[in-house]
């Protein structure tokens, strides 16, 4: 880090990067491609920027005279990277317990029943504060600071208190409930006056933003805006003290022309793909972290009850689900493992031969070619959510079809069919008849109908890439900043 600190600082609960312990004890950082990075890397390039975040793992260095394990900061791709150490209890505590027991479920319209328990609670708040230390020490005097997403929701008002120099932005990544779900929190106050602390807080629809302008105004009493939220646009606002709270929506995207270069550049291994399944008439392909938000169920049971009307013939299609393990420690996620893996056994020896399978399961992360040549050999990609912020994968199957073949099956409830929901096929993932339909039309559908939605869907995602995204949140935040700058 340099001495003056960083210009622009991102606060997320992951890094970009990937640390290496070698045999020998030595550490290495490797830059991890993820969305977020890809996201902000030329906003990173054309400042002095450093990156707060956790590596993913327990924290094996010795601890501080607090207790608290020494945190790392090592200089990777011209980035700052400062690692806040968790310890494993606080790994079960605030990471696998409050932010993905409590606010996940929560969040995502209680798809699990969310455990409320103060302890984990206390956890979140600890480690939140940790954030905000090593947040205030790595920026320099007046800096952007953008922090993303639920696991750090107090973070930009416990960072304001350290640092009222700098600006602070924050993103929500995932649905933000209405008033109805949030207030079962017993912390709900502690939440929203967390998020306060921003000069603009974005959400990736305008029903989020207009959700959290209602919740400030009923559990806070704060005056605020009461005209809809626009998309990138017709920002609400929040009057807390002398401040004004900028509220937003800016529905994240990819980078759409870099997808589509590197999706071309894997055509033959495509084809290889096509051939090592056999050469079915129909390839449908599913990719998700294994999460029970994602619908993995859904498709697999419209696909079993294609297979059983004798809608779809199981001898001429195969369907892919490639799965990243996610949150295995969590017994939610543990559940939802079992149910898909005694589903796909199922179809498997229901409707399969011994030689081939109509459903092949991968729970292992693939690389990124291998997964852009999928996309690339899929006849149809199933994106069946129950709830989902965005979903990224929808919008970079578009950006690779740049032939526009395939087919986009998409649910509703996602972030994305705000934006592509016209030209993909949408389903409600609730309603069983109609998911079976929408993927028997997806498959069958006329040949050129199908390419005209595809091209749609692609000129979509090119035209709203993520630099749009990052562009759009940080002129307003500069522009919310500077508002409040002026009366302070
Ligand atoms: N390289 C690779 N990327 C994956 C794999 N599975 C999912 N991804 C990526 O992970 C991201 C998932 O983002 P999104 O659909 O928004 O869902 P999220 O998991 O809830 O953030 C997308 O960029 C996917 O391409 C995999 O097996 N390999
Ligand atoms: O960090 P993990 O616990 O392994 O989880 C991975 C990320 O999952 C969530 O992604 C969300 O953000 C995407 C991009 O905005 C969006 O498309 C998707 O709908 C969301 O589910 C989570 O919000 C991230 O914080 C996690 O890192």
């Amino acid at each position: 880090m340099t001495d003056t600190g960083a210009e622009f600082v991102v606060v997320a609960n992951r890094l970009p990067v990937d640390k290496r312990v070698q045999p020998d004890g030595t550490v290495t950082w490797k830059r991890a491609p993820g969305g977020l990075v890809t996201a902000l890397t030329p906003t990173l390039a054309t400042r002095e920027a450093a990156w707060v975040g956790w590596s993913g793992a327990a924290a094996s260095t010795s601890l501080d005279e607090q207790g608290a394990p020494l945190d790392e900061q090592p200089r990777v791709d011209g980035i700052d990277i400062h690692s806040v150490p968790l310890s494993s209890g606080e790994i079960a505590d605030y990471y696998e317990g409050f932010a993905n027991s409590t606010l996940w479920p929560l969040y995502h319209d209680l798809l699990v029943e969310p455990v409320f328990r103060h302890d984990w609670w206390d956890t979140y708040v600890t480690v939140n504060r940790r954030f905000a230390e090593a947040t205030a020490a790595s920026a320099a005097q007046g800096a952007t600071v953008w922090v993303h997403d639920y696991q750090l929701q107090l973070v930009p008002a416990m960072l304001r208190e350290l640092r009222p120099d700098v600006r602070i932005g924050f993103f929500l990544h995932i649905p933000f409930p209405s008033y109805e779900l949030f207030t079962r929190l017993p912390w709900r106050r502690e939440l929203l006056e967390g998020l306060l602390g921003a000069d603009l807080v974005g959400f990736h629809l305008p029903g989020g933003a207009e959700n959290f302008l209602t919740l400030v105004r009923r559990v806070l009493d704060l005056d605020t805006s009461r005209d809809p939220v626009g998309v990138r646009d017709g920002l609400g606002s929040i009057t807390t003290g002398t401040r004004t709270v900028r509220v937003g929506s800016f529905p994240i995207s990819i980078n759409a022309a870099d997808v589509a270069d590197q999706a071309s550049k894997t055509l033959d291994r495509a084809a290889q793909i096509r051939a090592e399944l056999g050469d079915p008439r129909t390839i449908l392909l599913g990719v998700d972290r294994l999460d029970y938000t994602k619908g993995i169920d859904v498709r697999l049971k419209g696909l079993e009850g294609l297979f059983a009307a004798g809608r779809l013939d199981p001898a001429e299609t195969v369907f892919v689900q490639l799965a990243s393990p996610s949150r295995e420690q969590v017994d939610s996620y543990i559940a939802v493992r079992n149910r898909i893996e005694r589903s796909v056994s199922h179809i498997n020896g229901t409707y399969g031969t011994t030689t081939s399978p109509p459903v092949r399961y991968l729970l292992q992360p693939v690389p990124r070619d291998e997964l852009l040549a999928y996309f690339m050999a899929a006849d149809v990609v199933l994106v069946t959510p129950l709830r989902d912020g965005m979903n990224l994968v929808a919008k970079e199957y578009a950006a690779c079809r740049a032939d526009h073949g395939g087919a986009l099956v998409l649910s509703e409830f996602t972030g994305a069919a705000a934006e592509l929901g016209e030209a993909a096929y949408l389903l409600n993932p609730y309603d069983d008849q109609n998911v079976m339909d929408v993927i028997e039309a997806a498959v069958t559908d006329d040949p050129t109908a199908k390419r005209t939605r595809m091209a749609a869907l692609h000129q979509q995602v090119r035209d709203f890439d993520v630099d749009l995204w990052a562009n759009s949140f940080l002129q307003s935040l500069a522009g919310a900043g500077a508002a409040n700058e002026e009366i302070a």
